[in-house]
């Protein structure tokens, strides 16, 4: 469904010398599939913008393609543009709305641009704000709305009309945590029931966690880590997923004076509900200290991680006790490469 071929992307050097381009985006692939929740994450300044941007052409790139729905973007004219926009909604962090409009005018704006008929306009506006939950609100202006409110409009305006994909930028951002979820479960559920494929950029590994197929890990304009989220979110190989993932579980800080070998146990699937724990205690004698852990879902999945520090016995033969019992085992504070 998205395409991106080695994909530069460099802005033009300001001030009089000109000289200097910034590069955001370096030799980026990837591919999005039709009907998947795709994540990109990164921290500030890593390109997440400027990727997103160049899938429905507000930016073009300066080296590379980006084929969207078929299309290679850089190739549209005016007319080819205005229908890939169609094709592809979008959201943003600070909402973008329109505020001396009310809420079904917003949402009701794209169809107008699109010369739609006026009687269709009513109606289809009536039925994305009935899907977003906001039909009572329709005569209300942004202002006299909450956060996940405004949101909402943000999305039924992106709905409007009737794109196959879905671009959220940073959509959850200026959100508190449960309205952050609220807003994460109205994106699953259009993805589930409209078939929307859907491409999402954040900073939260656990906005990735909870709404994502697959993820891309950006850093420094490069794609540095990709794959399915259970395996960069359980497996993570660079190091910026690491850090993204350990964020993510609230683990102690590195550097902690602790005695013993320091380990983060994974559970996944099956291995999250065995007493696995206890059993390897007792066969080798080792001692725990928890330092932290908590039980999670990705999507459907449950999985446990625990961060714990091993004393006496027979350290080695314990975790080899917890591997051969699926248990994934990582060494922890400053036992790992971490830059
Ligand atoms: N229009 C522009 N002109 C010049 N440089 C830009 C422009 N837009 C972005 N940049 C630069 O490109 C780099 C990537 O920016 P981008 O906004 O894509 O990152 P981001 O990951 O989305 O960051 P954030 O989370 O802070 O928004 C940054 O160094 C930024 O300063």
């Amino acid at each position: 469904m998205i395409a991106f071929e080695a994909v530069s992307k460099t802005y033009a050097a300001q001030g009089p010398a000109k000289t200097g381009g910034h590069a955001a985006l370096t030799g980026v692939t990837l591919s999005v599939k039709a009907g998947e929740v795709f994540g990109v994450i990164g921290a500030s300044g890593a390109g997440k913008s400027t990727l997103i941007r160049l899938i429905n052409g507000l930016e073009l790139p300066s080296g590379g393609r980006v084929v969207v729905d078929g299309d290679d973007v850089a190739a549209l004219g005016v007319e080819g543009l205005r229908s890939l926009r169609r094709r592809v909604g979008m959201i943003f962090q600070h909402f973008n709305l329109l505020s001396g409009r009310t809420v079904a005018q917003n949402v009701a704006f794209p169809l107008k641009l699109a010369g739609r008929p006026a009687d269709e306009v009513k109606a289809r506006t009536a039925e994305l704000l009935a899907r977003v939950g906001l039909s009572d609100q329709a005569q209300k202006y942004p202002a006299q709305l909450s956060g996940g409110q405004k949101q909402r409009v943000g999305i039924a305006r992106a709905l409007a009309t009737g794109p196959k994909i879905l671009l959220c930028d940073e959509a959850t951002s200026a959100l508190d945590p449960e309205t952050t979820e609220q807003i994460l479960d109205l994106i699953s559920g259009l993805n589930r029931e409209l078939g929307l494929t859907i491409v999402l950029i954040t900073h939260e590994m656990d906005v990735v966690r909870r709404v994502c197929d697959r993820v891309a890990v950006l850093e420094a304009g490069q794609v540095v880590e990709t794959g399915p989220v259970e395996d960069v979110f359980l497996q993570p190989v660079s190091a910026t997923a690491r850090r993204f993932v350990r964020e993510a579980d609230g683990e102690p800080a590195a550097g902690a004076m602790l005695a013993g070998r320091v380990v983060r146990l994974t559970f996944r699937g099956e291995a999250t509900y065995r007493p696995v724990l206890g059993e390897v205690a007792r066969a080798t004698g080792v001692d725990y200290s928890i330092l932290g852990g908590r039980i999670h879902r990705l999507r459907e999945t449950p999985y446990g991680q625990l961060t714990l520090t091993l004393t006496g016995g027979d350290v080695e033969a314990a975790i080899a006790r917890f591997q051969a019992a699926g248990v994934r085992v990582d060494p922890v504070l400053g036992q790992e490469a971490d830059q």
